[in-house]
């Protein structure tokens, strides 16, 4: 699948409209940070604008909507900060989920843990010297951000990132892998999750033929958007502009709402 520049949503409303419409049902799948939250320096000061929380509200409340909030955050912060009962989540990439109010935890991932906890407090000792870094632990996976890094130390950042992370493999633990994200690194357990199986699973849960849309900004999105793609029924919406295998864009945080109306206007008439 070769991945191409998405088309501007708005210039294709009424072929989107026509396509959730004729949908028996939608799983609406949305990324927090960046999509449902805009970015902001400081991770702990993301939040989700009261005007999207009505939104996300109305369209759970809808019989022929799933609401599905699925993120590289920790399920437990995610769901403090979208705060809305009765929608699925997904946390930390898909490896753990809340869903019909149960919790489940990707077992592959849970035998990891322990291997992430050493890895950050070596990257504690070890990026101590540099200032801006910032570590999330967060129990599967954790995040090392380079937001407030200067942009000459960031390189020297990747590289103590990667080795740290190759030497905790190398030593035989689970195997761990560093992926991109926006002024972050994102240090995960080497396993076959990622929010592309999260999206997918989310589809195959809901009724026949209900058509998953998955909306997100971030490079890690595109695992969504490249499962979506290969499907006849799922739609990909990017936030922002960037070569993607989303079907649409949107210009900016802002207008997720008007996509999310879009969304109510076809399926809660
Ligand atoms: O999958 P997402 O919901 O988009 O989560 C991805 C990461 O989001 C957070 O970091 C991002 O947002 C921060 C607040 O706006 C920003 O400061 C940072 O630069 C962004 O990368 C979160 O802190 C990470 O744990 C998530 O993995």
């Amino acid at each position: 699948m070769q991945t191409t520049d998405a088309t501007p949503l708005w210039l294709a409303r009424e072929t989107v409209a026509d396509r959730l419409a004729a949908a028996p049902g939608v799983v609406c799948s949305l990324d927090f940070d960046g999509t449902l939250a805009p970015i902001v320096d400081d991770p702990d000061a993301a939040a989700m604008p009261p005007p999207l929380r009505e939104r996300v509200v109305a369209l759970r409340d809808c019989e022929s909507v799933r609401v599905a909030v699925v993120s590289g955050r920790e399920l437990a912060d995610l769901r403090e900060r979208v705060a809305v009962e009765g929608i699925a989540y997904a946390g930390n990439h898909g490896l753990e989920r809340r869903v019909d109010g149960r919790r489940s935890v990707a077992p592959d991932a849970r035998r990891g843990r322990d291997a992430v906890a050493r890895v950050c407090d070596r990257l504690d000792d070890r990026l101590a010297h540099v200032p801006g870094v910032e570590i999330e632990d967060k129990d599967l996976t954790a995040t090392v951000h380079v937001r407030d890094v200067p942009d000459e130390r960031v390189p020297e950042v990747e590289h103590i990132v990667r080795d740290t992370v190759e030497e905790a493999t190398n030593a035989g633990g689970p195997g761990m892998e560093v992926r991109d994200g926006k002024a972050i690194r994102e240090i995960r357990p080497a396993v076959d999750r990622d929010k592309g199986r999260a999206v997918e699973q989310l589809a195959d849960e809901a009724p026949d033929d209900w058509h998953p849309l998955y909306v997100g900004d971030d490079v890690t999105d595109e695992d969504a958007f490249r499962e979506l793609a290969d499907r006849e029924d799922g739609l990909g919406v990017l936030v922002g502009e960037r070569e993607t295998a989303a079907d649409y864009r949107l210009g900016d945080q802002r207008d997720v709402r008007e996509l999310l109306d879009l969304v109510a206007d076809a399926q809660c008439g």
